[in-house]
């Protein structure tokens, strides 16, 4: 059933680069660089340590990892093969335990061994990869306790974000592999935020993240044109 929600070749673009995911010069560069700041964003609006966290389409593990050092005990899901494989190794080298399932986030969320357990559940750069986004955030929210916390991250859909996410990073600058975004699968705040009320969420927080090409340096900002993050929550008491 829910396996309909993935699209294959976005799976195959992941698989192909796995074995440079941790490699901080690679076409990952962007990954490592803006990894610190959403790792903060996230531990300083619901403290990672002790929580019980899923990270969705978890990739080499950049994310799991960072939130397993900060004493979280994380669950790392995530459809391709090669990524999994890459960050398992990558694990077993830096000795930090994260638990990695090749399952998507919907058949998670119809477990009832998973469904409602989660303190946290974070969905970075993912969403712009899969046919129906919707359905990944129902799932999500699925997955939260009551009072848990939503983080997802992906990139605005505007005049603006073609230049910068695709001309820009992958024809001008070269960060990112040709043909790594498509333009049409960007998500407007807006429609996230209708997502995530639709799936019974409150909307926290948006914040931008902005890329200076002179500096090659990321901050979080108030410009939320092309990067961007958004914190939600379940409703305690549901
Ligand atoms: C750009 S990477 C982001 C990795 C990680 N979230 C991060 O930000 O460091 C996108 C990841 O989503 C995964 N993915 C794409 N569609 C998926 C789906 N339907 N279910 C699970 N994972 C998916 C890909 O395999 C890839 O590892």
């Amino acid at each position: 059933m829910s396996r309909t929600n993935v699209d294959q070749n976005e799976i195959a673009k992941f698989e192909a680069l796995a074995s440079r995911w941790w490699d901080p010069t690679s076409e990952f560069r962007p990954l490592h660089d803006i990894n610190p700041l959403r790792l903060n964003y996230i531990d300083e609006r619901t403290p990672l340590a002790g929580r019980r966290v899923v990270d969705v389409g978890c990739g080499g593990g950049l994310l799991s990892e960072g939130m397993a050092r900060r004493g979280a005990n994380v669950t790392g899901i995530d459809m391709g093969e090669a990524p999994l494989a890459v960050a398992r190794l990558h694990g077993l080298e830096s000795g930090v335990q994260v638990d990695y399932r090749q399952t998507t986030v919907e058949e998670l969320a119809a477990d009832p061994d998973h469904a409602g357990q989660y303190d946290i559940v974070t969905c970075l750069e993912m969403l712009e990869h899969v046919p129906e986004p919707a359905s990944v955030i129902r799932a999500c929210a699925r997955l939260l306790k009551p009072g848990g916390d939503l983080y997802v991250s992906t990139i605005n859909r505007n005049p603006k974000s073609f230049l910068f996410a695709i001309v820009g990073a992958e024809y001008v600058l070269r960060l990112l592999p040709k043909g790594t975004h498509e333009w049409k699968r960007f998500i407007r705040p807006s429609e996230m935020s209708d997502h995530l009320r639709q799936a019974g969420l409150d909307i926290h927080d948006l914040t931008g993240m902005t890329y200076n090409p002179l500096t090659k340096v990321y901050r979080l900002a108030r410009d939320v044109d092309v990067n961007y993050l958004m914190h939600a929550g379940k409703p305690s008491g549901e």
